[in-house]
């Protein structure tokens, strides 16, 4: 996929390239606020005059491209009509009533479908949003912080859904502040700032690299086997060679697959052999490098097998643990 987009917005310039496989399929942006990301999503989707798009997705040419669908906080609804009449509207001009129910059960609309839409929650809209923008029969679809006001349980839900849903038929481009999202459901991140792209790559890549905290929180993903799911619980284990962490359940993992758990630095409390801490989980590492990030902490990098770890200690927390480059230590954190 190749993708180049120029625009401007008020005094505000974008030029953003982007190179990924072709066949990947969902392509995830990350950037802080005033990027350019939802000017780039603006400019794919056709709404910004002054924008030059250049480009394809496979057999989807961005310039010439139809049935570019994009979700946002301004994408109206009818005000006057139901939920349902706002969902069937979209149905029948795109002669989709038989995908009708599915998606609404895919969009977890049931429950909403006899209400006003003025008296719907910011998650509830988004929901209503997102079924009708599948109904458009789209084959470009641009989602732009569409699961922003629902739970995390309830957006990974309507992701992993989605995803199966869509399958390859129709390319993504999802816009999020939360990485979490991305890394579920992307096959490639780009990273945007100042209206430009600053790296694209595999999330569990970008997100393991040198952190610009700008763009990305500091974190580190574990990509480990599934050894056991616990739905009564909540709960999954993955296995780090001969270490298991208890991690909560991500929808649609089973045992024998394997799952991507993003573990934020802040999360993670160091503890030498002896010490005490109570988490659930304490993984056997080793310290492989110190940085200071400012002057309070240290950005603490560990080796657990082949598995990256990254931590963020107080420099007085890590004086008086005695921990040292090339040292064992345990890396503890909650499920
Ligand atoms: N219609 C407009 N007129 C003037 N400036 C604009 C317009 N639209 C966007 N901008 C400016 O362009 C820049 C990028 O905005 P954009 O909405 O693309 O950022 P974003 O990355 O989506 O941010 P956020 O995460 O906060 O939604 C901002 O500085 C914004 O003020």
């Amino acid at each position: 996929m190749e993708c180049h987009v120029s625009a401007k917005a008020g005094n505000f310039a974008l030029d953003v390239n982007i190179q990924v496989p072709a066949h990947d399929g969902w392509l995830g942006i990350a950037g802080p606020s005033g990027a350019g990301k939802s000017t780039f999503l603006q400019a794919l989707a056709g709404f910004n005059p002054s924008a030059s798009v250049a480009g394809n997705w496979g057999d989807l040419s961005f310039s010439q491209a139809r049935n570019v669908v994009l979700v946002s906080a301004q994408t109206p609804l009818f005000p006057a009509l139901s939920v349902a009449q706002n969902i069937s509207l979209v149905a029948t001009h795109n002669q989709c009533e038989q995908e009708q129910q599915s998606v609404v059960s895919l969009c977890e609309c049931e429950t909403l479908l006899t209400k006003n839409t003025a008296s719907l929650s910011g998650g509830e809209l988004q929901r209503v949003k997102l079924a009708r923008a599948l109904l458009a029969s789209p084959k470009l679809l641009l989602l732009d912080e569409s699961f922003s006001a629902m739970d995390k349980a309830l957006r990974q839900r309507i992701l992993y859904r989605l995803k199966a849903y869509l399958g390859e038929q129709v390319r993504v481009i999802l816009v999020s502040h939360d990485v979490d999202d991305i890394l579920q459901t992307c096959e490639n991140l780009a990273q945007i700032n100042g209206g430009q792209c600053l790296a694209v790559g595999r999330p569990e890549a970008l997100i393991n690299a040198e952190a610009d905290t700008d763009t990305l929180p500091l974190s580190c993903v574990i990509y480990a086997a599934v050894q056991a799911v616990d739905p009564a619980a909540g709960l999954m284990a993955l296995s780090l060679g001969k270490q298991l962490i208890q991690v909560k359940l991500q929808p649609g993992v089973s045992p024998g697959t394997k799952a991507k758990v993003r573990l934020s630095a802040k999360e993670i409390t160091l503890a030498t052999a002896d010490a005490e801490v109570v988490k659930t989980n304490r993984l056997a590492c080793q310290i492989i490098q110190v940085e200071t990030v400012n002057h309070r902490q240290y950005r603490v990098a560990l080796s657990c097998g082949e598995q990256k770890l990254v931590a963020l200690v107080s420099q007085e927390v890590f004086t008086r643990s005695d921990l040292k480059v090339g040292g064992p230590v345990y890396a503890c954190f909650d499920e």
